[in-house]
């Protein structure tokens, strides 16, 4: 410690200096002692609050695919180790109470679906969004997972930032938002947060959010794929087309319970459309992510354009100067409606349009039996909008494609949905195309002459127009692969099934299952469909193991923490 003239010398020089000259003498400081001096650069807004030394923090996590809950982890174990004591636990479990007595809050959360938070952490998501408390005593750090592939790139972890610090809370270090390659930028966040602690009593500057590079992430593999087949797995009198398609790609590596990405483009005529609209040569190249590209290869490949975000459609009305009410749109219809005053606005309506999503697909392959393949389940999206039927982006761009075309894809892996030891049972319920990755693990399974059982509840509306794999899964059966199988087709008797009524009817097989350690497995729509299972399976676990409600959801809960259920809805 400094006292006496050393003191006031020290004091002299800080009262003298400029903010950026006590940057650099941190620098100069941090080198001499051997440590990684802060970029100049890095430093915007300053003093936040001052950190004091913890007696103890508690670190949270929002996951979907485990990323942010190993990160969380791997903090609290090196918080520990720097003496800290530390509370770690899952945003789900999360005692929304204890936020008014916390001190340090520190936070990883992933962005799912269209800039959603995962949906273990939308409770707390909700709760600090639609509740007007304050937590003035709260400090601060998120850390956002996410993937610049999307366009609402760590959403979930901005708004979480931002309304931590719009409830008083005082942040104690920079928001960081990770791509795909999160590890290393993660973990020396995590020790400047730790490091701010050890200046106690200083002051913490505070950087400007540190945003990871746009480029593509070490690790996310695109792959070319030639499609083999896409056929409908439904009957011509369905209602719907579910279609199996199989794509051929070299070398391709996944697991079971894995997703691929497939970025849709648009349909050439309504490109064409907005290019002749806009008096723009198709042919001008423009500059986008640091890459050239010809407009209309822009819009056809790489941008947004068939349902535009909000912030979008603001943009366009302040280029073209009118009054556009806040709805999400297509860019012909605002071209149609909301004309350009001259040829040369278009250029930056087109930079301020946002990347197209890319779409999500189970995989419905396995690598064991289909080598060197990828197998997809696509329900024909259809929807109606304002009277007139419409079709999604996603699934249009994969009808359009025939044998021999190609593909460009990559695998988004679900590290939380992974079939378990060979020995063990599994139960699987999906469905309509949630049966997509069940198919995979049952041709895996089979492949790989795992002996546990296997069960699976599947449900759609007729057996004869809608029960997608049929034969596979009659053969699987044949062959005692599959060891059970309930089904549930609404459409076929007066009494409406669904896979729910099928789980509570041999509620006291499934849960002689669960008792003798079988997984479970759930996969398909969120809303109604995930819910009603979810309820059935604590029904049956309340009714069979003769447990009040409060111990059956403990019970349910126990199957979570074990990695005994997983989901996958949407
Ligand atoms: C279906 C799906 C949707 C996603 N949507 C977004 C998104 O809108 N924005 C984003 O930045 N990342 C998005 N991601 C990427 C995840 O945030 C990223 O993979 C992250 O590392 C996952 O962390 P977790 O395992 O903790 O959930 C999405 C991933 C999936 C599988």
């Amino acid at each position: 410690m400094l006292t006496g003239p050393k003191f006031k010398l020290l004091t002299d020089l800080i009262s003298q200096s400029s903010k950026e000259e006590l940057i650099w003498i941190n620098g100069y400081l941090s080198a001499l002692l051997g440590q990684q001096p802060q970029p100049a650069t890095a430093v915007a807004a300053p003093v936040s609050v001052a950190a004091s030394a913890p007696k103890k923090i508690t670190i949270t996590y929002g996951t979907e695919t485990g990323n942010s809950k190993k990160l969380a982890t791997e903090f609290a174990a090196k918080a520990k180790k720097n003496g800290i004591q530390t509370k770690l636990v899952g945003l789900d479990q999360y005692r929304l109470t204890d936020l008014p007595k916390e001190e340090y809050f520190i936070t990883v959360i992933s962005t799912q679906g269209e800039g959603e938070p995962p949906i273990a952490a939308q409770k707390f998501y909700d709760h600090i969004h639609n509740n007007g408390f304050k937590i003035p005593q709260l400090k601060f750090g998120v850390l956002a997972l996410g993937d610049t592939a999307y366009p609402q790139f760590c959403k979930a972890g901005e708004d979480v930032d931002s309304q931590l610090q719009k409830l008083g809370g005082n942040r104690i270090v920079p928001l960081q938002k990770c791509d795909l390659d999160y590890e290393e930028l993660a973990h020396s966040w995590f020790s400047d947060l730790l490091k701010s602690f050890d200046n106690a009593g200083a002051p913490a500057i505070v950087a400007a959010p540190v945003i990871a590079d746009q480029k593509k992430p070490a690790g996310k593999k695109t792959y070319t794929g030639t499609i083999l087949s896409s056929i409908n797995l439904n009957a011509n009198q369905s209602d719907k087309k579910t279609y199996h398609i199989e794509i051929a790609a070299e070398g391709v590596e996944y697991l079971p319970g894995d997703s691929i990405a497939i970025i849709p483009e648009n349909p050439a005529a309504i490109v064409e459309e907005i290019l002749a609209l806009s008096q723009t040569d198709p042919a001008k190249n423009i500059s986008w992510k640091n890459e050239t590209f010809t407009i209309k290869d822009l819009l056809t490949q790489k941008l947004n354009i068939t349902y535009l975000l909000e912030k979008s459609v603001k943009q366009y009305a302040s280029i073209v100067g009118q009054d556009i009410p806040a709805a999400r749109v297509g860019l012909l219809e605002l071209l149609q409606k909301y004309p350009l005053k001259d040829a040369t606005q278009f250029e930056a309506i087109v930079l301020g349009l946002t990347a197209t999503a890319p779409r999500i697909y189970n995989i419905a392959s396995s690598p064991a039996a289909h080598e060197g393949e990828v197998h997809i389940t696509v329900l024909q999206d259809v929807f109606t909008v304002n009277g007139e039927k419409q079709y999604g982006l996603g699934t249009s761009f994969l009808e359009s494609k025939k044998p021999g075309d190609e593909i460009s894809f990559f695998i988004q892996p679900n590290k939380r949905f992974r079939l378990p030891a060979a020995d063990k049972d599994v139960i699987m319920i999906g469905p309509g195309t949630g049966i997509a990755p069940f198919r995979s693990f049952t041709a895996e399974r089979d492949a790989t002459g795992a002996a546990g059982r296997n069960w699976l509840f599947f449900g759609e509306g007729s057996f004869t127009d809608d029960f997608l794999y049929q034969t596979e899964w009659q053969n699987w059966f044949d062959t005692d692969v599959l060891t059970k199988v309930s089904l549930a087709f609404h459409k076929d008797s007066a009494d409406k099934p669904f896979v729910h009524h099928r789980i509570l009817q041999h509620g006291a097989e499934l849960f002689e299952w669960m008792q003798n350690g079988a997984y479970l497995y759930l996969c398909g729509e969120k809303d109604p469909m995930s819910k009603e299972v979810e309820a059935a399976l604590l029904t049956v676990i309340e009714r069979e193991g003769k447990l009040s409600a409060e111990d059956a959801a403990k019970y349910f809960e126990q199957l979570k923490t074990e990695g005994r259920y997983a989901k996958d809805v949407y």
